[in-house]
C-alpha cells in the first residue's frame, strides 16, 4: 500500500505540460504554452483533451509559441502574411482536433494569457494566426479578467448560400473572416424564437461554396443597434460564442445595398455566453470583448490518450 502511494506521487511529479483553462464569452479553450514546440498535437490528443468527459473539456485548444519556432518545427510551412518570426502565434485547434485559420475569441484569450503570464509587457502587440497578423489592444488585464480589442482584418462577403437548420431552410451570406462562415439573418426571428431553436451539432453546408466546411450563424435582424445570435461551429458543434462568427454576423446584418461588407458602422452582438462589440471601418472589423482565465494546472504524462 505504502509503495503504491510512493509510485503515484512519483508519477505525478513527472507529469506533463502546464495548461490554463480560459474562455471568451464562454467560448472555452485549453491554453498550452509550448515555447519549444515539443508537444505532438495530434488530432486524437487534441480531441481527447477537449472532450468534456475524457479530458479537460473545451471548444478548442490554443498552443502558445513564437511563429518562427512553429516554422522551424514544421507545424507551419511558412510564416503567414504579415506575421514575423518573433510574433507570438496562436496555433488554434478545434475541439475535434481539426485546424482552423482563425478564432476571434481565441485571440482575445491568447493576448490575455500573454500579458497575464508576463510573456508580453506591452498593451498593443500582434498575434500571429494562420489567417495572418491580428493586432490587439489590451485595455485591461489581470490574472483573471481582461478586456481586449482585436483587429480582425478585412471581412469579405462573397455571395449567398443556404443550409437546413432546425427543420427549415435558411438563406445566408457567405462571409470570409479568415475562416468560412454562413451568416443567416432570419427576418421576423426574435430572441425567444432563436432560443427555442434546436440546433444540430453539424450543419451541412453546400460543399461547392464551402469545400472546407463552414461555421453557421443564425441571428435576428438588427434592433436598436444590436442582434442576438447562435452559432454552430465547424469542428466543434454549437458553442456559446464565436468571435469570427460574431464579425460575420455583424457584416451580414449591416451589409449595404450592393451586398458588400459595411465600410463603417457598429453593432452589439449578444450570444448565449455574453456580449461583444463589433466596429467596421474601411471594410475591416474590430472585435472588443472580455477574456477570463479560470484555472491553471498540469496535464498528466499520459494526457495524449483517453
Ligand atoms: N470560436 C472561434 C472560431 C473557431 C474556428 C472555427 N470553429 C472554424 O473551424 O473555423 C472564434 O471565436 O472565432
Amino acid at each position: 500500500m505504502h509503495e503504491v502511494r510512493l509510485d503515484l506521487v512519483g508519477s505525478l511529479q513527472a507529469s506533463g505540460p502546464e495548461f490554463v483553462k480560459a474562455h471568451g464569452t464562454e467560448n472555452d479553450f485549453v491554453v498550452l504554452p509550448d515555447l519549444d514546440v515539443a508537444l505532438d498535437l495530434s488530432p486524437v490528443a487534441v480531441a481527447t483533451l477537449c472532450d468534456r468527459r475524457a479530458g479537460l473539456g473545451a471548444d478548442g485548444l490554443l498552443r502558445v509559441a513564437r511563429a518562427g519556432a512553429l516554422v522551424a518545427a514544421g507545424v507551419l510551412d511558412e510564416l503567414p502574411a504579415a506575421v514575423a518570426a518573433d510574433d507570438w502565434f496562436m496555433d488554434y485547434r478545434n475541439g475535434d482536433g481539426s485546424i482552423a485559420e482563425m478564432c476571434g475569441n481565441g485571440v482575445r484569450v491568447f493576448a490575455h494569457y500573454l500579458v497575464a503570464s508576463g510573456l508580453v509587457s506591452a498593451s498593443e502587440f500582434t498575434v500571429g494566426t494562420r489567417a495572418g497578423a491580428r493586432p490587439v489592444h489590451v485595455w485591461h488585464a489581470d490574472g483573471h479578467t481582461a478586456d481586449v480589442t482585436v483587429e480582425m482584418g478585412p471581412v469579405r462577403l462573397t455571395g449567398e448560400s443556404k443550409a437546413d437548420v432546425a427543420g427549415r431552410t435558411v438563406a445566408g451570406v457567405v462571409v470570409d473572416v479568415g475562416n468560412p462562415h454562413l451568416a443567416c439573418v432570419v427576418e421576423g426571428l426574435d430572441k425567444p424564437a432563436l432560443d427555442a431553436l434546436v440546433l444540430p451539432d453539424v450543419v451541412a453546408v453546400d460543399s461547392d461554396v464551402f469545400p472546407a466546411g463552414a461555421n453557421v450563424e443564425i441571428l435576428t435582424p438588427v434592433h436598436e443597434g444590436a442582434v442576438d445570435m447562435r452559432v454552430v461551429e465547424r469542428g466543434v458543434g454549437e458553442t456559446r460564442s464565436c468571435g469570427t462568427g460574431i464579425v460575420a454576423a455583424a457584416a451580414a446584418a449591416l451589409r449595404g445595398a450592393d451586398g458588400a461588407a459595411p465600410r463603417a458602422g457598429a453593432l452589439t452582438v449578444r450570444v448565449p455566453g455574453g456580449v461583444v462589440d463589433v466596429e467596421f471601418s474601411d471594410g475591416s472589423a474590430t472585435l472588443r470583448g472580455p477574456s477570463r482565465l479560470v484555472a491553471t494546472g498540469r496535464l498528466t504524462a499520459g494526457w495524449t490518450t483517453s
